[in-house]
Order: structure tokens, then C-alpha cells, then sequence
């Protein structure tokens, strides 16, 4: 994962705005689902892939889903990712006709392994930032590099102070 502390910006998504634009990524996979017009199966990308994943496939009407789960170890400055839990590869194989979600791809360290493990899926993600984008078949919305992207599951209501105080 990459420090946040670094980035200029923030991009902050609400439930509402992930649910639509989870739902504008459905829309757009509906035009490059495999012949025949069916997935065989969604896999989400643990954590942030679950919700995305979840509405993708409720749009697309694909109750098979199951889960990869990858984990970034830093070893000092060199950053690499693992697989610690793989999806039933009975059912996924090469990945034809299978479609991963994540909720954005970074530097693309994550999707890099996914990729290896699955060569033929075709990936999803609903943001993308440039370094990682070449990973990623399909996406909605792009962040510049220096952008860190809050997700609602992170984040909690809170009282603000008024700009001018009592
Ligand atoms: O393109 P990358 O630089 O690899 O970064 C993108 C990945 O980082 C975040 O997951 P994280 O590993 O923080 O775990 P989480 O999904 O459980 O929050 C995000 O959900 C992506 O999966
Ligand atoms: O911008 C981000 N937001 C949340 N998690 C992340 N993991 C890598 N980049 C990001
Ligand atoms: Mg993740």
C-alpha cells in the first residue's frame, strides 16, 4: 500500500458515489463480457474489492463470487505483494470468462500478482491512478498520481467547526 501522508490531494467517495459509480463500471462491462454474454464468475480483490464486486454482480446477474486475497510487504524502500489466500482455482483456471474487481488500482504492485495468477481474466476497477491504469481492462474514474482516494468504509461522520467561531 502506498503512504498516504505523501499526497497532495484527497478524493473523498461517499457510499452513494461508490454505489453509482460501482454501478457505471457494471454498464460498462456489460459491453465486453465474453462471447455468449455471460461471466462465469466474479472474484473480488480483498478488502476493497468486496463491495464493488458485490454490486458488479448483482447488476450482471453472476452469483458465482469468490476471493483473492493479496498482502504488500514493505521491505524497507522495495514494496512486494503476496498472494495469502487464492480462489478456488478448480473453478477459475486461466481466468477465461472470469472477471476480478478492485475498488482502484495504484502503482498496480496488487493487480500484478492477480494478473500472474489469472492471465485471461479481464480486471475491473472503479478508480485508477496512471502508474497502475496499463493493469486494468476496464475502470470509471481516474486520480491523478498524488491523490489519495478516501473510501467510505474508512471514514465517519464528524462535526466540523463553522469557518468564523463564536
Ligand atoms: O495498485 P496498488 O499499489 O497495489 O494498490 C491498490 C490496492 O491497495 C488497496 O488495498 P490494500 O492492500 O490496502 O488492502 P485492503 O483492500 O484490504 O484495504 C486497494 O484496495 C487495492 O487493492
Ligand atoms: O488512494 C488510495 N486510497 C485507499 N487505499 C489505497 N491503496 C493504495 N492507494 C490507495
Ligand atoms: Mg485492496
Amino acid at each position: 500500500m502506498t503512504d498516504r501522508l505523501p499526497h497532495e490531494k484527497g478524493f473523498h467517495v461517499s457510499w452513494d458515489q461508490l454505489h453509482r459509480d460501482a454501478r457505471a463500471l457494471a454498464w460498462r462491462l456489460q459491453d465486453v463480457a465474453p462471447a455468449g454474454g455471460e461471466w462465469r464468475a466474479v472474484i473480488a480483490i480483498t478488502r476493497g474489492g468486496m463491495a464493488p464486486a458485490m454490486i458488479v454482480a448483482r447488476e450482471l446477474d453472476i452469483r458465482t463470487v469468490d476471493t483473492i486475497s493479496v498482502k504488500s510487504y514493505n521491505h524497507q524502500t522495495q514494496s512486494e505483494a503476496q498472494v495469502i489466500k487464492s480462489p478456488d482455482m478448480d473453478l477459475v483456471g486461466d481466468g477465461e470468462g472470469v472477471l476480478i474487481v478492485d475498488d482502484l488500482v495504484d502503482t498496480g504492485r496488487t493487480l500484478k500478482v492477480v494478473r500472474e495468477r489469472m492471465p485471461k481474466a479481464h480486471v475491473a476497477t472503479v478508480y485508477a491512478k496512471p502508474m497502475g491504469r496499463d493493469m486494468v481492462d476496464t475502470f470509471v474514474t481516474e486520480v491523478s498520481q498524488d491523490t489519495w482516494i478516501f473510501f467510505p468504509w474508512d471514514m465517519a461522520l464528524q462535526y466540523v467547526e463553522p469557518y468564523r467561531g463564536a
